[in-house]
Parts: C-alpha cells; structure tokens; sequence
C-alpha cells in the first residue's frame, strides 16, 4: 500500500507497505481524507515537538477518516462499507486515569503520528473497532477527518463549560480557533469574540460568524472586549493561539469570575501570569487536553448541520504532492490543507 514517510525533517518518501492484518477487535480502514495539521507539519519542519522527537521514519496524519474494508472476528456494529472518522489516541484502557474516565490522559496512549506511532498519510489503518465512529450518509470522509480538531474544540468549550448565552473570547484564528468558535456556537454563546494578528484569518473568522474580530497587532484586547461587553469581559476565553502575549492577555479579558481555557501550546512552558488578578477576580484557568468522549457528539453535530468544518479546507491534495502540500500549509494565511486519497 502507499504510504508517504517522514524520512527526514522537510522529506517524504512514498513507500510501498504491507496492508495491515486487523486483529480480532479491529477494523481496517481504506483512509480517503486526512487533514494536515499544524504538529504534523512541526514534525515535518523541525523533527521534533517539544520531547516527542521522530527518531525514525514516520508517518504522519492523525485527522482521518475512511471506509471499512474488513472487520475482525469479535467486532461487532461496523461492517465492511461503512465509512467512520478514526479517533487517533487509544489509550492503555489499564491506568489509573483511563479506569476514572479520562482516557485522554493516559500516559500510555497510542497517538497516531507522535512519535514513535505511525498515522494515516497511508492508504489502510487498521484501529480498534470502538475508536472508529460510523459516518451517517450525510456526513463526508472529509468531515470525518475534520471530527478530530472539531474535538479539540468541543473539549475546550466543555473545559470552560460555555452555556447559553455566553460571550466567549477566542485568541487566535487557526483551525483550532476556529473550531473553539463553532464549538462554542453550538454549546449556546450568542457573541463570540476572535483575535489574531493576521488580517486575513480575521476576515475568514468573521465569514464564518464571529460577531467581533479583533487585530490584536493594532488594537488592545482589553479595551475592545470591555467595551463590547459593556465592562464586565468575556465569560469565557479559549486561548487558542499559543503566542505568549496572547496567554497573558487572556487574565485581561474575561469577566471577574469568569474561566480561561488554555489550548494553545506556547513554545515555552514558563509564561508569566498574574496569580493575583486570578485570586482577586476568581478567575478559573483550566488547561484543555486534546479530548475525550467528543466523536459521537462532533458526528452528531456534523450531520445536525449545527457545525461547518469543511469550510476551513482551503485546499486538497494527493500522497503523491504530499510535499508541495505541507509547504503550501505552511504558508501564514492558510488554514487548512487535505489529502485526499481515492476510493
Ligand atoms: N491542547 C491541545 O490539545 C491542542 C493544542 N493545540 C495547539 O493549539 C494552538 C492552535 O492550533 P492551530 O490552530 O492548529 O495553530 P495555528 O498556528 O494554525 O493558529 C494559531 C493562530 O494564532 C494566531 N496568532 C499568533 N499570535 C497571536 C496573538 N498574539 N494573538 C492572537 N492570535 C495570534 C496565528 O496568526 C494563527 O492564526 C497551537 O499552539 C497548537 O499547538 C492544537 C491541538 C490540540
Ligand atoms: C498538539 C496537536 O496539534 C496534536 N493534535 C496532538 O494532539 O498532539
């Protein structure tokens, strides 16, 4: 099967693979879209993200979705000519914070495309059964694919709890932003607020709903917010944007007893933070972990039509241009690259 590589920092290579065998609780996955996410073009550029480093060649790609071509014997609910939306962490099942439900935090987790595990630039995946949701006909492969940031969106609103009615601040305007900005759409917020400090992410923010943007490189986050919401700030702010500025700004903008929800990974773990505003002002900062249980709920939302995902897709490729891909990913203004593989 064809399967693209990372075989060094800035090169693929496609490589013919042996199609994978699924085990008795497994599915196997003809993968038809994958997205490309900011880590994975992180581990393309530089090799590494933080302590995850690609010591060998690996295959990146953790945004997938597909169509089921061969069950094994103890699945059950899926069967060949389905098509599902692979969740891409499978935790231990074992540990101590899988048994109290939060699986997302398993230390012994298999991520597809953090090092050492394989993703989904491939064309079969074999994954267990019950980590593989089934699409409703209205709902595409590329949708599906795009269940995994919707997630990273669904859990940080949860992380904040947005409710009806909410104003909700989101700090940057990538694919997660703007995932964070449907999320908290559907969960209820009436105003959403989203900052960045690239004009055309703002313009596409607010092409897609959002009630005020904000250029953060020209106007001040705290004044602008303030004013909008009549002095009081946001209710709740999802930072999004890993950029130190923006995380410290966070404390500035929300409401006296309000919540942040940090997303956004700064590239530096120490960013300063005033510990006295989040006492005086009872602020609750929550971080937000990739996600749990969100898959039935994003397909949900999806085939409700209470979400637009596919809308951030700026382009679509091929395994074949994998690498002109990635390099047109990198450019600052977009947001959203696929590649799609045939069925
Ligand atoms: N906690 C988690 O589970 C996850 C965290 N992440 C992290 O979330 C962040 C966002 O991910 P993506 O949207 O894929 O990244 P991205 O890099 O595509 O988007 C970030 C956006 O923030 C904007 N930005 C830069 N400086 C800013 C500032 N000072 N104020 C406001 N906006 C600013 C950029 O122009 C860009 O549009 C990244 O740090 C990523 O590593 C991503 C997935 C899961
Ligand atoms: C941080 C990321 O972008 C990635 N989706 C992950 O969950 O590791």
């Amino acid at each position: 099967m064809r399967t693209a590589v990372l075989v060094e920092p800035t090169e693929f290579e496609l490589e013919d693979r042996p199609r994978p065998t699924p085990g008795p609780d497994d599915v196997l996955v003809a993968v038809r879209d994958v997205g490309i996410c900011g880590s994975d073009v992180h581990y393309y550029e530089h090799g590494r993200i933080g302590d995850y480093v690609v010591e060998d060649p690996l295959v990146l790609g953790h945004e997938s979705a597909g169509e089921v071509v061969a069950i094994g014997e103890n699945v059950t609910g899926l069967a060949p000519g389905d098509r599902v939306a692979l969740e891409p962490g499978v935790p231990c099942r074992r540990c101590a914070h899988c048994k109290r439900g939060d699986y997302h935090l398993c230390e012994d987790v298999r991520f597809m495309a953090t090092p050492p595990h394989d993703g989904a630039f491939t064309e079969y995946v074999s994954w267990p059964a019950d980590f593989a949701y089934r699409l409703p006909d209205s709902v595409s492969t590329a949708e599906g694919a795009l269940c995994e940031p919707l997630s990273v969106g669904i859990h940080a609103c949860r992380r904040g709890n947005v409710g009806t009615g909410d104003t909700v601040l989101v700090t940057g305007a990538g694919p997660i932003g703007l995932m964070v900005l449907e999320a908290a759409r559907a969960a209820g917020a009436t105003d959403v607020i989203v900052t960045d400090v690239v004009a055309e992410k703002l313009d596409f923010a607010a092409e897609r709903g959002a009630d005020l943007t904000v250029d953060v490189t020209e106007t001040d986050l705290e004044a602008a917010v303030g004013e909008y919401t009549d002095g009081v700030g946001a209710d709740v702010v999802v930072e999004a944007s890993g950029a130190e500025p923006s995380i410290r700004s966070t404390i500035d903008a929300v409401r006296r007893g309000g919540t942040v929800v940090l997303v956004g990974l700064a590239s530096e773990a120490e960013v300063p933070f005033d510990v006295l505003e989040v006492i005086d002002n009872e602020i609750d900062v929550h971080g937000s972990f990739r996600y749990k249980n969100t898959y039935d709920a994003a397909v949900d939302l999806l085939a409700d039509d209470e979400v637009d995902v596919e809308g951030i897709v700026d382009f679509e490729s091929s395994l074949e241009d994998i690498d002109d891909a990635f390099r047109r990913a990198m450019e600052p203004t977009v947001v959203k690259g696929m590649i799609s593989l045939d069925d």
